[in-house]
């Protein structure tokens, strides 16, 4: 059977994490510097369920309010990965925005879409709330992890491709 092809965008905030989160599942390390992107693709092979995919992670710049949203993210792309730090308010709130600015401009009403609390391996300096993150996850209708891509909790990161791998609603591809 030939390979499924898949692709998700990470969009969020500069530096909450979305570069350190490919890397280590695509490449298995973190990254501890901090290199701000342009734009990049991963690329993993990997087999799920006797299935063959080929999945395309585009790392996408960190965005702001101000931000202009680049329209090729709404169109070409199987899911969207929104990141915010948890150690960060602004990063939380600005994950509605823009959200908010892909309905927008896809002309849809709902995407397939993962929230993703990011650095929760700094638990101390934690300002959004695990109950937050639900929140928001349950008005953008998409799922909700905690991670770190410090700590490797690889195992959240399968699950959330496993997501878009196995359960994409058909109407959104
Ligand atoms: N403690 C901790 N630090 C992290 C984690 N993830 C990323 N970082 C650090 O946060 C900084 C920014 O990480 P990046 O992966 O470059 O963030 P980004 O969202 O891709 O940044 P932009 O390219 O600006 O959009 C780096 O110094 C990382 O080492 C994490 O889970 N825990």
């Amino acid at each position: 059977m030939p390979a499924k092809q898949r692709k998700v965008a990470l969009l969020g905030f500069r530096s909450v994490g979305k570069s350190s989160l490919a890397i280590q599942f695509v490449e298995g390390h973190f990254v501890d510097n901090y290199d701000p992107t342009i734009e990049n693709t991963f690329v993993k092979v990997f087999k799920l369920k006797g299935q063959d995919y080929e999945l395309r992670i585009v790392d996408t710049a960190g965005q702001d309010e101000f931000s202009l949203f680049p329209s090729h993210y709404t169109m070409d792309i199987h899911g969207y990965i929104f990141v915010y730090a948890i150690t960060s308010r602004s990063s939380f709130e600005i994950v509605r925005t823009l959200y908010e600015k892909l309905l927008d401009m896809s002309g849809k009403q709902q995407v397939p879409a993962i929230l993703v609390g990011n650095k929760c391996d700094l638990l101390r300096d934690r300002a959004v709330s695990i109950e937050e993150g639900k929140q928001l996850a349950d008005y953008m209708h998409a799922a909700f992890f905690e991670t770190s891509a410090r700590s490797r909790e690889v195992s959240t990161l399968k699950k959330f491709v496993c997501i878009f791998c196995l359960y994409l609603q058909p109407q959104f591809l």
